[in-house]
């Protein structure tokens, strides 16, 4: 695999914040949060060692496959609710908890779960949805990690029509932070696309108060 992002004479790999002015959001984009060669041997570690599976799930009675490949990791005292089941968690590695406590140096929770999503090519996707179930969105926090290709994140208003879409390229090796009441009142999408591109890993760590 050839490598992501190869520096070039204007690129640097200082880290960039962006913090996104949204209406009842708490979004911020963390750009070379990973350095490039950090996420290179990322990227491909977790696609070699990751456990991956094609979940499915239910679309008008008919089990549908989910189009990209899933990994739930996390306190396996726990269990996640996921596409209308309950998922077990497969016990923390010792590089997803490094790569977790990196993140916890910009929040202030421990997290206790992550979804690893491995979107193949341009036909995997993630359709409009917000993070945890009905009740549990007011205070949560993710820290969503890219790795690979870079996919346009969009985000829209749950009820208000007023309020523009945005969409937030995430780059490889860049950290997105959702906290406060964002998944309440945001929904989240990675679109489709015809373009020949290459694949993307992308870890939601989660924390749910
Ligand atoms: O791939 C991404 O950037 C987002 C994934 C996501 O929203 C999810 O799995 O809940
Ligand atoms: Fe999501």
């Amino acid at each position: 695999m050839d490598e992501f992002n190869q520096p070039n004479l204007f690129s640097t790999d200082q880290v960039i914040k962006t913090v996104f002015d949204l209406p009842g959001a708490h979004v911020t984009l963390l750009e070379n949060f990973f350095s490039i060669e950090e996420s290179n041997a990322l990227y491909t570690s977790l696609l070699n060692n990751t456990t991956w599976e094609q979940d499915q799930m239910a679309i008008y009675g008919k089990q549908i496959d989910l189009p990209r490949l899933t990994a739930w990791y996390g306190d396996t005292d726990l269990e996640v609710a996921y596409v209308g089941k309950t998922t077990k968690l497969r016990p923390w590695t010792a590089e997803l908890i490094k790569i977790k406590e990196r993140i916890e140096q910009e929040v202030d929770v421990k997290f206790t779960r992550c979804l690893l999503n491995y979107y193949r090519d341009g036909k995997d996707s993630v359709d409009w949805h917000q993070d945890y179930e009905v009740g549990k969105r007011k205070n949560t926090v993710i820290g969503s990690a890219t790795f690979g290709e870079t996919r346009p994140f969009q985000l829209k208003h749950a009820t208000r029509k007023d309020l523009k879409r945005i969409e937030i390229p995430l780059t490889h090796g860049s950290l997105l932070i959702m906290q406060g009441a964002t998944q309440e009142n945001w929904k989240h999408k990675i679109p489709k696309t015809t373009k020949k591109i290459r694949p993307r890993i992308n870890l939601t760590f989660r924390w749910v108060e």
